[in-house]
Formats: C-alpha cells, structure tokens, sequence
C-alpha cells in the first residue's frame, strides 16, 4: 500500500519554451502550493523560487519548501524519475515541449514512463495542472492503486 500525505511532494518541471507557463501557473496557484514540498529540475526551480520570492519577498520564501535537481539535461529528469521510483514524489507537473526535440528526449521519456509505471498523477499541460491543483484530494490523505509487478519481477527466464 502507498499512502500519499496531506501534505504533497510535487514534482515541478518545464522546459525553456514552457517556462513561462509554468511559471504563470505557479504564479496563480502559488496559495495552493506553498503548502507542499516543491521539487524541481535546476533551472525550472531556480524560476519559481526567484517567482515566488518576488511575490512573497525573502522571510517567506525560506518557509517553502523548494528542493532543486540538476538541470533536466544534466541529470534532473533522472534523479526526479529515481525518486518516482523510491515512493518520494507524489505528483508530477511536467510541461514538456511538443513542439521542438530535447537533447535528452529519451530521459523525458523514461520519466513519463516511470510515472506512469508509479500511477503518479502527471500534468502535461497547464488545464490537467489546473484540474490537479484544485482537487480536494491534493491536501487530503489519499491511496492510490498500487500496481502488482510481482509476477513480472519473478518471471521465469529461461537460459
Ligand atoms: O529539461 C527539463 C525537463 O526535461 C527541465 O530542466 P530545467 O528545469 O533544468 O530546465
């Protein structure tokens, strides 16, 4: 069983050309988030941080909690999809860019994938991120379905 918290880690990700959105949605919705703890990639959450702190100013914006990953090239998809992985993220908000490829389009891949894989509930766009962040269940205990992979794991493979 996996039981998600009241309080949510939320998962914070866009690329260059989704950044604006991201942070307009951050922006609107920042009553609502401040309240989790944010996990971004590197330069998506250096933004939001430099976003809120505007809005909030210094003394407020060292009570939220916002951890940062490498850059999403460097590694941060990474480390976000190990986290997935490990049970330490429970939402993923990830604006990703359909219009232009990535250099490392096959670690944006594996994220989505392992989100999927986690039954993480994942926002690709800023409507699925408005339906997510105006959802009782964000600040409410919740279990969602685990998946078995137990017959998977112990497949037999024959040599
Ligand atoms: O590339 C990203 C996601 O794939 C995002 O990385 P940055 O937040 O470091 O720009």
């Amino acid at each position: 069983m996996r039981k998600m918290l009241a309080k949510k880690r939320i998962a914070l990700v866009a690329h260059d050309n989704c950044k604006k959105d991201m942070i307009q949605w951050v922006e609107k919705n920042s009553e609502s988030l401040v309240g989790h703890d944010l996990i971004c990639t590197g330069t998506t959450g250096r933004m939001i941080e430099d976003a809120l702190r505007h809005k909030y100013g210094d003394e407020a914006i060292d009570k939220v909690s916002i951890s940062r990953l490498k850059s999403g090239p460097l590694g941060g998809d990474q480390q976000l999809g190990s986290m997935i992985a490990e049970g330490k993220i429970d939402v993923l908000i990830f604006f990703w860019d359909a219009m232009h490829a990535q250099p490392h389009d096959v670690d944006v891949k594996a994220l989505l994938r392992i989100a999927s894989v986690y039954n993480i509930p994942t926002a690709q766009n800023r409507s699925t991120a408005d339906f997510i962040v105006t959802s009782p269940i964000l600040s409410k205990e919740y279990t969602p379905k685990v998946y078995d992979y137990s017959s998977y794991i112990s497949r037999k493979i024959d040599l």
